[in-house]
């Protein structure tokens, strides 16, 4: 059947009479179906759902419905993301057609009783680059494509007499709605099932949680008996197809340098990263080297084109052990960690998790500054070559993330979520588990101890000294000598001359005082941060905090920093930030003068001045928190140096 044509396709597809109960399906009147409704988890192995579906019924209908409301104005997806999806519904289905039953069904909508079809055996180049356009779906199709509002959908299948399987997600706003309303639609017909290695089944999700998510990743995957088991899959043609569903939202990427979305490029990028993972740990922090030197699965796992165990299992089994291998695991570790919050508390994307911190900022929205953010025109380099970065090629590592996020919320001060929101549409991988809940804890709106405000001019000198990142991004500054890259204001107006970059022309001044923003924040957030570890102590607050440590580092947190504003003053200072804001050298007492702080101060200090010769400023440079308290989640996890390599239960 042609693409259909869904510019005014008001009609949730496919219809009701395309639907034949699953005794018509396979035509025989004691058979039962399900339907797997797939959401993400866009996958066949380690997928329960599909498990739990071929072992319960006699037929199957894998199910992907185009929902509107993604799209256009309502959506929140760049198309580049979108583009990503739709390959990876197209890699799914062509995926199906190499499963080794002997018999799958599919009806055209419309078309009388279905026709059986033999299966092609299993496609031996399966793990290979595609070579076909990745749109193109399978000729022997096997999912089935619906359109329009899945709830609508879901209960025709429910009415004629189908069950409904699908893997839980966590989710929240819209999401959580629709699933909501699924259930009441849908009531006992439709069963979430949860697959994905997070607790949903006891209120202290935490309790145990990391002896749980450990064994999770090693338990065996879900499989699903194909061979035992007389099943029958079954696809009815709907004519909806990705290419459809472009062209009616003209969904037209323009990112660079976006990964394929489809099964065998996720295959082959686990491969490659397996034999170089012992180079990980070096590779982290620069934003130049991770683009190749993290593993880039982020996009596949967050549309579950693999699952979280399954590149833990790959790994664990095919990679040497070494300290590469430990701290990718941790990451992974971190995955169902974040995604645990989200799965605890659905309001990270709306509000802040610790309710002290609730509106924080909102009252300075200056839409210039968000504007001068998100096009990357703040006069900081390295946080406008990650703006700019962010949305031309929809991938960020790690360190540049957090930064840029810090610099939306510190230093911007501006309301968190318009920068949460920003990263969610152009992040290919974007994945609400982490990056709202990663967003509020960057934007230190958790309560936590440590917190950390970094440096964009620091993170010029250590991560990328030649400029050769920011230039890439920021081209504008590409004559102008690298050493003023940290702060291209304080070029000499002679060497702006010779190098044709003329700062506040070609290239905007600092939007904001860094240092004066820099004191602001931390003097806001020194008097509440006593409110906000008391807050914690709060069963509801703790509970949507979903720390690792669980209710009792919540505990632990308001015992220590509830009552005593002072000493919790000191805990977010370094060395360096206390003698600048308090003009004295601090006593040497409590986290903030721990060994590791010394050492940073002392290499912060022994940094050459710069040719502008801003020696002093070098020391209020240190990144605050980076230090903060020895039992700080927020030191800096990406640094080699950092030995911290597992989650702290604060987080
Ligand atoms: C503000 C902010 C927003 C973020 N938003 C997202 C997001 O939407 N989606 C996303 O996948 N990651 C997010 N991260 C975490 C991290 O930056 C990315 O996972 C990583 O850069 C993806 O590249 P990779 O797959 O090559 O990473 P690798 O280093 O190869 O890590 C492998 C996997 O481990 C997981 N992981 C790695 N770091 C973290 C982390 N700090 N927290 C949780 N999981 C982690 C991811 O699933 C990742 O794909 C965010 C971080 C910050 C600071």
């Amino acid at each position: 059947m042609a693409d259909r044509d869904l510019a005014d396709e008001e009609a949730t597809l496919p219809l009701e009479a395309d639907i034949p109960s699953p005794a018509e399906a396979v035509g025989d009147p004691d058979a039962t179906g399900h339907v797997v409704w797939l959401r993400s988890h866009l996958r066949i192995d380690d997928q329960l759902a599909l498990t739990r579906a071929v072992a319960d019924g006699d037929v199957i209908c894998p199910l992907f419905v185009f929902d509107p409301s993604f799209y256009g104005d309502r959506g929140l997806a760049c198309d580049a993301r979108l583009r990503f999806l739709h390959e990876a519904v197209a890699s799914l289905d062509r995926l199906y057609e190499t499963l080794p039953t002997e018999t799958s069904l599919h009806r055209a909508a419309g078309s009388e009783p279905p026709l059986r079809e033999a299966v092609r055996p299993e496609s031996p180049d399966a793990t290979e680059p595609p070579t076909v356009e990745t749109l193109a779906l399978a000729e022997s199709p096997g999912l089935t494509l619906g359109y329009g509002d899945p709830v609508s959908l879901l209960s025709r299948f429910v009415e004629r007499g189908w069950a409904v399987v699908t893997m839980a997600t966590p989710t929240s706003r819209y999401g959580k709605r629709r699933d909501d309303r699924a259930r009441a639609a849908c009531g006992s017909a439709l069963e979430f099932v949860s697959g994905d290695g997070l607790v949903r089944d006891r209120e202290r999700t935490r309790t145990g949680w990391a002896d749980h998510a450990q064994s999770w990743l090693e338990a065996p995957q879900h499989t699903p008996a194909w061979d035992a088991l007389d099943v029958t899959r079954f696809t009815i043609e709907t004519g909806v197809t990705p290419t459809a569903v472009e062209a009616a939202f003209d969904v037209s990427p323009t990112k660079t340098e976006v990964p394929t979305g489809t099964h065998r490029v996720a295959a082959r990028r686990l491969r490659s990263f397996i034999d170089r993972i012992e180079s990980y740990p070096r590779r982290i922090s620069s934003p130049q080297d991770a683009r190749h030197g993290t593993s880039g699965l982020s996009p596949y796992l967050t549309f579950g084109l693999v699952s979280v165990r399954q590149v833990y299992q790959a790994v664990k089994t095919h990679a040497s052990p070494s300290r590469g291998r430990e701290l990718f695991t941790d990451r992974l570790f971190w995955n169902l960690h974040y995604n645990q919050k989200l799965a605890d508390w659905p309001g990270w994307t709306e509000r802040a998790v610790n309710p002290v911190f609730e509106g924080i900022n909102e009252d300075r929205h200056d839409p210039s500054l968000v504007d001068a953010w998100k096009r990357g025109r703040t006069g900081f380099p390295m946080v406008d070559a990650a703006m700019r970065c962010l949305r031309e090629s929809g991938w960020l590592n790690f360190r540049m993330r957090a930064m840029a996020a810090s610099f939306f919320a510190h230093i911007l001060q501006q309301p968190w979520w318009i920068g949460a929101d920003w990263y969610h549409r152009h992040l290919i991988d974007s994945d609400v588990g982490i990056n709202y809940t990663q967003w509020q804890s960057q934007a230190s709106l958790v309560g936590t101890p440590a917190q950390r405000v970094y440096n964009p001019r620091k993170q010029v000198r250590d991560q990328d000294p030649d400029g050769e990142w920011i230039t890439e991004w920021v081209p504008e500054l590409a004559a102008l000598p690298s050493q003023f890259l940290d702060r291209p204001e304080r070029t000499p107006l002679a060497v702006q001359q010779e190098c044709g970059v003329h700062i506040g022309d070609s290239y905007p001044r600092p939007v904001v005082d860094f240092e004066a923003r820099r004191s602001a924040f931390w003097s806001r957030y020194d008097r509440r941060r006593a409110a906000a570890a008391r807050a914690l102590a709060r069963p509801e607050v703790a509970r949507r905090a979903s720390f690792s440590g669980g209710y009792d580092a919540a505990k632990a947190i308001v015992r220590k920093y509830g009552s005593d504003p002072k000493h919790a003053s000191d805990v977010q200072l370094s060395l360096s930030d206390a003698i600048e804001q308090r003009g004295t050298s601090p006593e040497p007492s409590g986290e903030s003068t721990t060994a590791e702080a010394q050492t940073e101060t002392e290499r912060d200090r022994s940094e050459p001045p710069t040719d502008t010769g801003q020696r002093s400023s070098r020391h209020s440079d240190t990144d605050s928190a980076s230090h903060a308290a020895a039992d700080g989640p927020q030191r800096d996890e990406e640094d080699e140096r950092d030995e911290q390599t597992r989650l702290h239960r604060f987080e």
